[in-house]
């Protein structure tokens, strides 16, 4: 608990951003109600922005009123909390940023009378990171691994190559145990539950794999609209953006071999064993495994929306996806033959994270005819977010004379009272094991760099082969047609989640 934590400095660089308001104050501000922050904290935002104590701690506070999940405990407990924040002025591509720093960092552990941990949050564009990390660098404020962390947003890099130089970089310059690349899946209960479903239990391994399992879908569906985040956007799209990294993170769950312990790089070796699996798509196939999308203009949810090319700072005629959707294999023994069917998209019908695994059927069918039509296939759905349950679908008897079948649900509720906001935050477990110096939930430098070895043929392919048929979906559907085709071509539907 909190006394045992050493004094720690957490500099969010990019303190007045988008990302700092919406979720890294939101977590800590829960951090501080659960205990979980050291007693001695000092939390500094730095921006360009000219802003003052008083009114970034305002910022932040709107920020909690309108993103967390216990803004009610705000009356109470934000000034004891707030008091530890401060904001600086800085440009981080200057000397005199990291001088101040040095300064600041010295005079609190004087205050505090011992050497303190220290964290810097790069909550900035990426193409900052090498500049920031080889200023701390030369500054010497990030010299020591036991108490210098550095915790790097995604995306890291944007291809292969420049994830590649942004680690040869951080190798030359830090240990890598300082180095934290976020995936913040991750953090979330329900990703890392994955580990618990599949390996404390003995019901479901001996069925997973090849033998039993038809297919594997991941669903990333969002309603939300690319909105004011255009000029990120556009240098990212639908592929970069979530299947690079969230996707392919919970891909990893479900496809790795057992771990033979908890340690971080044990976890992380059986990911990444999945991720060098998975078999190359040939620049002539792509257009049979993967299927990209742009949202034109429409209607979600009774609001009138304007297409992707209509958003803030996007090039009216914008090649870049809104939508992607993969067909997928892992060639091991266990996923011999198995598609993983990956989709993902803004502005479509839901919101819903979801994991679904097919069965095969059965080996032999006994029952009468009539039982057929109603029978359905085994079936578990894993559902991440919002919706945080897993259902194990199986036949029943239809109760009643005859031998006819129905499929029921089995169903466990991560939040029976219907209250998800009652589950820890994903950055709220990132950020307080970044603060403990547990680095298991982060990505490993070769993990990145195979992530993005996945998804470079694709990248590779749709950047030399502009889009014809831009916007290809209306906002409120599951994406462009040729998603379904994709799938349909091997006698499967993509699945969504059933009602409760
Ligand atoms: N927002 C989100 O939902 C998510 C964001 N991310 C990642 O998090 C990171 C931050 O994103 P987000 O908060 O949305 O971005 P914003 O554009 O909202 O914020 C960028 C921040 O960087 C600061 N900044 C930019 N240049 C400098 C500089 N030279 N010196 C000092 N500060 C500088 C800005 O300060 P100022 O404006 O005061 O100059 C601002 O605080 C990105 O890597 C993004 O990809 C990842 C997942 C989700
Ligand atoms: O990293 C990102 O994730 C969000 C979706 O995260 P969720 O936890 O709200 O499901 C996505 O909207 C954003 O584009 C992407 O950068």
């Amino acid at each position: 608990m909190s006394n045992n934590i050493p004094p720690t400095i957490i500099y969010i660089f990019g303190g007045s951003g988008d990302l700092a308001q919406r979720k890294l104050i939101p977590a800590l501000f829960n951090l501080h109600l659960d205990g979980y922050l050291p007693e001695r904290v000092a939390v500094i935002g730095i921006g360009r922005s000219e802003l003052a104590d008083t009114a970034f701690r305002t910022h932040l506070r709107k920020g909690v009123q309108a993103h967390s999940r216990r803004k009610e405990a705000l009356k109470t407990h934000w000034n004891k909390f707030a008091r530890n924040i401060t904001y600086s002025r800085h440009d981080l591509g200057q000397d005199k940023a990291y001088k101040d720093m040095a300064a600041e960092i010295a005079a609190l552990e004087k205050g505090w009378k011992e050497p303190a941990n220290v964290i810097y949050y790069l909550s900035v564009a990426p193409n900052l990171a090498p500049v920031i990390v080889k200023k701390l660098h030369k500054a010497k404020l990030a010299s020591d691994p036991k108490r210098h962390r550095m915790v790097f947003e995604k995306p890291f890099g944007h291809d292969l190559e420049s994830a590649r130089e942004l680690n040869a970089l951080l190798r030359t310059l830090f240990a890598e145990e300082q180095i934290y690349r976020i995936d913040h899946f991750l953090g979330k209960e329900t990703v890392q539950n994955l580990l618990a479903l599949r390996f404390a239990n003995t019901l479901f391994e001996p069925v997973w794999n090849s033998n039993y399992i038809d297919y594997v879908q991941i669903t990333a569906s969002e309603t939300v609209s690319v909105g004011n985040r255009g000029a990120y956007y556009e240098s990212s799209g639908a592929l970069r953006d979530m299947v690079q990294n969230h996707v392919l993170q919970m891909l990893c769950m479900i496809a790795m071999e057992a771990p033979i312990s908890f340690a971080a790089d044990e976890i992380r070796n059986k990911k990444l064993d999945v991720l060098q699996a998975v078999r190359r798509i040939e620049p002539g196939d792509v257009h049979q495994h993967a299927v990209r999308g742009q949202y034109g203009p429409g209607w979600l949810q009774g609001n009138k929306v304007p297409g992707y090319r209509q958003e803030k700072d996007v090039a009216p005629q914008s090649g870049v996806e809104t939508f992607a959707a993969l067909r997928l294999f892992v060639d091991t023994w266990r996923w011999k033959g198995v598609p993983f069917y990956v989709r993902t998209g803004k502005c479509l019908a839901e919101k819903e994270t979801v994991i679904t695994i097919q069965f095969k059927p059965a080996p032999d069918f006994a029952f009468p005819e009539e039982a057929s039509h109603t029978w359905r296939p085994n079936r578990l759905t894993i559902a991440i977010a919002p919706t945080m349950d897993i259902r194990l679908r199986f036949q029943a008897k239809q109760p009643g004379p005859h031998m006819t079948l129905r499929p029921v649900d089995m169903r466990f509720d991560y939040a029976p009272d219907g209250d998800e906001d009652s589950q820890p935050e994903a950055y709220e477990t990132l950020l307080e094991d970044v603060i403990e110096g547990n680095p298991t939930l982060f990505m490993r430098a070769d993990q990145v760099e195979a992530a993005w070895k996945v998804i470079a043929p694709v990248m590779a392919v749709w950047a030399s082969k502009p889009p014809v048929d831009f916007p290809n979906y209306a906002p409120g559907t599951w994406g462009p047609e040729d998603a379904e085709a994709l799938i349909a071509r091997d006698g499967f539907h993509w699945a969504t989640l059933p009602e409760s």
